[in-house]
């Protein structure tokens, strides 16, 4: 999860009051994610998911998240929309921490993917490049290769070994990895966070991709990188599938092939996005409320898979 904000039933009940939605039923805490509070919301109408922004969420960015939403579901993708409250504005503070009331989609984040659900996960992705290209507002990544390397320089080397004491020689080899990065590859909106559970399914189709609070401009083959090292390694990230990484690729493929420079690039920005979930969770490790009703994820689970990219280079996607 996360719900890190308490929020009664009274305070709940005025909130949902403000939508057009009909009456709150129930409500109670996803114990899901990391990175905001989530509740599941039951009214007289349906279910809704209230987000309260929380951490790494700059209210300014809201409009181009939750503008997002609309633009992607408009366009047919299995993306929530956001629901607009009676004075149409799509979000609203509650005290000083704003919130959102969105779609509530059906489906489960499969937690051992097969092939066929990699597959329909890569198509997905293309599609959702497809729609974006549009979008007219812009956002840059701030969690780019440089960004996340600062990120770790300030953990500083003793706090990141204190996590483990493999953990520092991150350092080296993200500078490698920022000098290296290419940044000319073919652009859109990218989810760039497309892990298992930010996809919902039902069998083989996806009914949502949620969890757009990273999105950013950026190289679609990045994000196709993101996807890979979140989808296709056991949870410790020592074995990778590769079928399910074939499967992703060719599902991906089957909606906008790869130009040769972007399947040459695959490794390196697989290495790209190994550095920044170390990043962020070596980051969330070491300042994350010791009563947060929330599970730390754990920053080898990336290093191993960075160690993997690094061993087989082009052979990580044969
Ligand atoms: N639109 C939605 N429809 C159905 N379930 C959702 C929706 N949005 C979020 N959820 C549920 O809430 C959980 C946490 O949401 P998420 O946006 O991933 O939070 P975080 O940003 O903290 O990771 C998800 O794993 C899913 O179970
Ligand atoms: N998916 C990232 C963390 C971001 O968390 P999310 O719950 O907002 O998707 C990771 O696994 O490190």
């Amino acid at each position: 999860m996360a719900v890190y904000t308490h929020l009664g039933a009274e305070d709940l009940a005025q909130l949902v009051a403000q939508y057009d939605v009909g009456e709150l039923v129930s409500f109670k805490g996803i114990a899901e994610g990391v990175s905001n509070s989530n509740w599941l919301v039951e009214t007289t109408q349906g279910r809704f998911v209230l987000t309260m922004y929380e951490r790494r969420i700059e209210t300014a960015d809201l409009p181009f998240f939750l503008g997002l939403l609309d633009h992607l579901s408009a366009a047919g993708c299995p993306v929530p929309r956001t629901i607009h409250d009676r004075a149409g504005d799509a979000w609203r503070m509650v005290g000083d921490k704003a919130v959102a009331l969105i779609e509530f989609l059906p489906g489960l984040s499969p937690s051992h993917p097969s092939a066929a659900q990699a597959h329909a996960v890569g198509s997905a992705l293309a599609r959702m490049h497809g729609a974006a290209g549009d979008f007219p507002t812009q956002r840059e990544n701030r969690l780019a290769p440089p960004d996340a390397l600062a990120i770790l320089q300030d953990c500083g080397e003793a706090a990141l070994a204190a996590i483990d004491p493999q953990l520092p020689a991150i350092l080296d080899t993200g500078a490698e990895i920022v000098a290296a990065w290419p940044n000319d590859l073919p652009q859109s909106v990218i989810h760039s966070d497309l892990f298992p559970d930010n996809v919902l399914m039902l069998g083989d189709r996806v009914t949502g991709m949620i969890d757009f609070y990273f999105a950013c401009n950026g190289a679609m083959a990045y994000d196709l990188a993101v996807t890979h090292a979140a989808w296709c390694f056991d949870e410790t990230g020592r074995n990778c599938d590769r079928n399910l990484g074939h499967a992703l690729v060719e599902g991906y493929e089957s909606v906008r092939p790869l130009e040769d420079r972007e399947r040459a690039a695959l490794p390196l920005l697989a290495e790209g996005a190994c550095l920044r979930f170390i990043a962020s969770r070596a980051q969330d490790w070491l300042e994350t409320p010791a009563d947060a009703l929330v599970r730390r994820k754990d920053p080898m689970e990336f290093m191993r898979r960075l160690e993997f990219y690094r061993a087989n280079g082009q052979g990580a996607f044969a």
